[in-house]
């Protein structure tokens, strides 16, 4: 049963990757205008002061524009740092120089901080492959959100960015998989009453 679950994840992520990849210059420049401004009203409405979020590849909804904008209000903006073991280190958005990390993810070069600086936050933005209207949320595989996310005591609002098509009926699910209070993407802002 798990297995079944673990292989429709793989399938749906490696559709929905290539789904990405196939998307034209222009269609993802709109995309991510719209995004910024929903992104900036949330963290506006929430009044935040300090917030998880991450560096976007090429493929993903662009997500620097808000970060950059965050930085400038100085709010201050944790980037995530994949670890070894499976957990996430912090480091905090400078606007200075990035690397590719072993997994090729896009990785901030400043002072790291431990997996516990995301407990001091008021808002975490994280990636998604896929989110359901229940607010159950599909990562890419590796677990780290699920795990960082399922080791908070007491836990912020949580977003997932996404391209529309993103958001769909019913994700694979299995017991470890954490839910997201709402999502964004370039269409708008959806909160999950849970
Ligand atoms: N920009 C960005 N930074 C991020 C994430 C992200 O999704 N986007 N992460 C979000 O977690 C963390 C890194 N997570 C990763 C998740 C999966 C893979 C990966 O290689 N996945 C396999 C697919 C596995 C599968 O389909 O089952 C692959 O792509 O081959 C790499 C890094 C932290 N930083
Ligand atoms: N809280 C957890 N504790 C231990 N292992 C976990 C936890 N969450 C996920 N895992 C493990 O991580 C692997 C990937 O899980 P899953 O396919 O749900 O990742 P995901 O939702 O794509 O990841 P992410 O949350 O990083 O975006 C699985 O082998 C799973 O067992």
């Amino acid at each position: 049963m798990t297995d079944a679950v673990a292989n429709a994840k793989r399938a749906l992520r490696a559709e929905l990757r290539e789904r990405r990849r196939t998307m034209t210059e222009p269609e993802r420049e709109a995309a991510s205008s719209r995004l910024t401004q929903h992104l900036v009203d949330l963290a506006s409405d929430l009044g935040v002061r300090r917030i998880a979020a991450y560096l976007s590849r090429p493929d993903e909804p662009d997500v620097r524009p808000f970060v950059d904008w965050a930085w400038r209000q100085d709010i201050e903006v944790l980037l995530p740092v994949s670890r070894n073991d499976g957990l996430l280190d912090w480091a905090p958005y400078d606007a200075g120089a990035e690397e590719a990390d072993h997994l090729g993810m896009p990785t901030p070069t400043s002072e790291l901080l431990s997996p516990l600086a995301i407990n001091e936050v008021d808002l975490i933005v994280v990636p998604a492959a896929s989110v359901d209207r229940t607010g159950m949320r599909m990562g890419w595989g590796r677990g780290y959100f699920d795990k960082t996310l399922g080791s908070m005591e007491k836990c912020p609002p949580v977003y997932a960015v996404l391209f529309d098509s993103e958001v769909v009926d019913e994700v694979p699910r299995e017991r470890h998989d954490r839910p997201v209070d709402g999502v964004v993407t370039p269409s708008g802002i959806t909160h999950f009453s849970r």
